[in-house]
């Protein structure tokens, strides 16, 4: 059974780059590694990516609900789900899971955190990480980040107060998931250098 590896963070964390560097130093080592991310590339993951990238008004339990379905079929798929790789002895690297739900869905104050809890923790499909990483960067370097190598701006990038939440939000969510679930999760001061961030990474992995 591989290791299952979870990359978190605000949008324009620096997840995407870290990940890369992760899975060639992994490889490098002799490692069979299989890299993903959520929102997948299955219809519900595209359906998502649609509602994101173009701001698209839906309630936040529909959300969170396709969330979890895209999550479910990431993990369930026969040819190309993360338990397959996972049982095929891979080292799977995922850039999001279910804490980002936790996170932007559950903390949201239109929505019932526990209600989004039971229904991801408590979901026999879905499989625990072996570590969850959370770049933490100051919320105005990701704004800043976004803005400079992206035209467009999707649904959880508008502005530095609301990804400040959103990381008040992750800090909860993994504050509640250590002491109530023993989960694995490592916060990473993520503000240096790419390769800073990448050297301090490779002490938990
Ligand atoms: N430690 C860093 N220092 C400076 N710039 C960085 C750092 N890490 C990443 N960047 C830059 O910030 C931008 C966003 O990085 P990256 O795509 O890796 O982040 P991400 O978390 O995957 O973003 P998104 O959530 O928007 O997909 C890129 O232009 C990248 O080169
Ligand atoms: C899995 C998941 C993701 N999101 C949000 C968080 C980000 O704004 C986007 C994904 O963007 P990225 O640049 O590819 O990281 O999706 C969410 O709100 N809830 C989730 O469960």
């Amino acid at each position: 059974m591989g290791k299952f590896i979870v990359f978190e963070g605000l949008d324009g964390c620096g997840k995407t780059s870290q990940i890369d560097i992760l899975a060639r130093r992994l490889k490098e080592k002799g490692e069979k590694v299989y890299v993903t991310a959520e929102p997948t590339n299955y219809e519900t993951g595209l359906y998502l990516r649609r509602i994101l990238s173009e701001s698209l008004e839906k309630d936040i339990y529909l959300l969170a609900a396709l969330f979890l379905a895209d999550r479910i079929e990431h993990i369930t798929h026969p040819e190309k789900g993360i338990k397959k790789y996972l049982d095929d002895g891979y080292t799977v690297i995922c850039d999001r899971y279910y804490y980002s739900s936790l996170a932007y869905q559950g903390k949201n104050p239109n929505c019932n955190f526990e209600w989004i809890l039971n229904l991801n923790l408590n979901c026999e499909r879905l499989l625990t990480p072996d570590i969850c990483l959370f770049l933490d960067v100051n919320p105005s370097t990701c704004k800043d980040r976004i803005d400079v190598s992206r035209d467009n701006i999707e649904l959880y990038e508008k502005s530095v107060e609301e990804m400040s939440n959103i990381r008040r939000g992750f800090l909860d969510v993994f504050s509640t998931l250590k002491k109530d679930y023993s989960q694995n999760i490592m916060i990473i001061d993520a503000n240096g250098s790419i390769d800073d961030v990448a050297k301090e990474i490779l002490k938990y992995v």
